[in-house]
This record gives C-alpha cells, sequence and structure tokens, in this order.
C-alpha cells in the first residue's frame, strides 16, 4: 500500500457528494492560508458535478475568498461551447453561485470548444499555455501552475480524466494537455490532462460513488499489479497524497 493512499467510504452518494464538498472548501481555505490563493483542478461526471452542488449549498462557502481561486479543468469534451455535454457548462450550477461571491472569472480556465478550435490538439496546446502563462504568473518554475486539489472521477472502465484504458492517451508522454479521439464513451472529441500534468498536482482526489465502478477501484486500488496504460486510474497520484473519496457501492470489492 503506498503510504500516501488514502481511501475514505461514506455510506453513498449523497453523503459522499456533502463529504467532498466540505473537504474541498476546508482544502481551499488552507491554500489561501498558506499562499493567499488557492488553484483547484475540477472534474465532471456523476459524482464530481454532485459536490460541487454541494459546495455551492454549503453554509461555509462565505469562508472561502472565491476572488482568489483559481479554477481548471481534468478534462472536457470538444463540443460547442454551450453544450450541457461540456464540465464547464455542468459545473456552472456552483460556478454561477459562486459570481454572487466574488468569483474572479479571470480565474477560471476552461477547455477550448469547437466555437475556438478546429481540432482537439489545438485547443490541448492553447490549453498548456494557458497553464504555463499561469505557472509563469505565480512564480511557479517549470510549464505547469501550482494545483492544490485535482479532482478526478473515474469511469467503470477505470478511466479517469479522458485517459481511457488501452488508448492512445494513456501512452502519451512528454505534452501536458493532450487532445483525443475515438473516445470508447461519448463524445469522441476530447481534450485532457496529460499523467503527467495529473501527477504534479498536490493533492489528487478519485471521487468515485456507484456499483458499476467497484470493479475498476477493485483492480486499481488491488495488491495485483497493473500498468497506468491498462488501468488509468492506477497511474494518478498527488505528490502530498492521493485520496479516494467513494461511497460504499464503489468500494465494494477493495
Ligand atoms: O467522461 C467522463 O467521465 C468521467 C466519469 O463520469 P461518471 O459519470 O461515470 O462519474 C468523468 O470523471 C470525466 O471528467 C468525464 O469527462
Amino acid at each position: 500500500m503506498n503510504a500516501k493512499r488514502h481511501v475514505v467510504i461514506h455510506p453513498d452518494l449523497p453523503s459522499t457528494a456533502a463529504a467532498i464538498a466540505a473537504r474541498l472548501i476546508t482544502a481551499i481555505i488552507d491554500a489561501q492560508a498558506a499562499r493567499g490563493e488557492a488553484s483547484v483542478v475540477l472534474t465532471g461526471g456523476t459524482l464530481g458535478i454532485a459536490s460541487l452542488a454541494q459546495v455551492a449549498a454549503s453554509p461555509a462557502l462565505s469562508a472561502v475568498n472565491w476572488s482568489r481561486v483559481n479554477i481548471y479543468w481534468g478534462d472536457e469534451r470538444f463540443v460547442e461551447s454551450g453544450s450541457a455535454d461540456r464540465n464547464a457548462v455542468q459545473a456552472e450550477v456552483l460556478l454561477s453561485v459562486l459570481d454572487g461571491h466574488g468569483l474572479d472569472r479571470g480565474r477560471v480556465h476552461a477547455m477550448g470548444s469547437t466555437d475556438d478550435f478546429g481540432t482537439p490538439e489545438e485547443a490541448a496546446v492553447a490549453y498548456a499555455n494557458v497553464l504555463a502563462d499561469e505557472a509563469s504568473n505565480e512564480g511557479t518554475a517549470g510549464e505547469l501552475p501550482i494545483f492544490d486539489v485535482l479532482m478526478l472521477g473515474m469511469g467503470p472502465d477505470s478511466h479517469v480524466a479522458s485517459l481511457f484504458p488501452d488508448h492512445a492517451g494513456a501512452a502519451t508522454t512528454g505534452a501536458k494537455v493532450i487532445g483525443v479521439h475515438a473516445s470508447p464513451k461519448p463524445p469522441p472529441l476530447r481534450v485532457s490532462l496529460s499523467f503527467e500534468a495529473i501527477n504534479s498536482a498536490r493533492a489528487v482526489w478519485l471521487v468515485v460513488a456507484g456499483a458499476d465502478k467497484a470493479p475498476a477501484a477493485g483492480v486499481a486500488l488491488g495488491q495485483t499489479p497493473v500498468t497506468r496504460e491498462r488501468v488509468p486510474a492506477s497511474g494518478v497520484s498527488g505528490t502530498t497524497g492521493t485520496w479516494w473519496l467513494l461511497d460504499a457501492a464503489a468500494a465494494a470489492l477493495i
């Protein structure tokens, strides 16, 4: 067992979402106390979006200085900017509420859409440039800003972000952001952080709920060695720790 890997199991999806929301607000407050701002990487997915809704409803919302929170995404569907398929559109359940709490939309960095780019690769290069600019602005060495918390959903096939098992993106090295074609899960075109970018984060949280995720969680957390190309969820980790935040159904085979 990786000493920095933590597994936290909650009874069901609603309680897991509420716990993740409380954890996220606390992590942002702690990061702001330490360095004046906080950066979070959001995920789409059932539990990821449910957790954002819980943040929006939290009485602790006003404890955060939302004007100094930087928001990124781990992956995005390469579709029209207003499409309900987009993780950034789904995140409006929180962002629209935060507008009333001082959120600086200049710090909200959505990945590109088909409105502005011809291919996922073009959007990926543009997002890599955004990340490099933000790293430079904050004085962080390298091409990636500090990610205090990076959230990832996980698919039943063990994909995280848009890194799918035995698919080109999961085998890519040397790029921070990649274009994805022929995604096994629709829509087929996507943009995703690479393993390299994900694993630069301080804390990586895998947020996982539902019985359909139990086999993949069992394999990713199991004793049998697996590769990240075959089981992408097994290949992510934070520099300070990796937290698996699951409901009981998803944890049934751990
Ligand atoms: O396609 C995606 O799926 C995963 C997981 O979604 P879920 O609905 O099965 O929880 C999500 O984390 C990822 O961001 C998204 O693009």
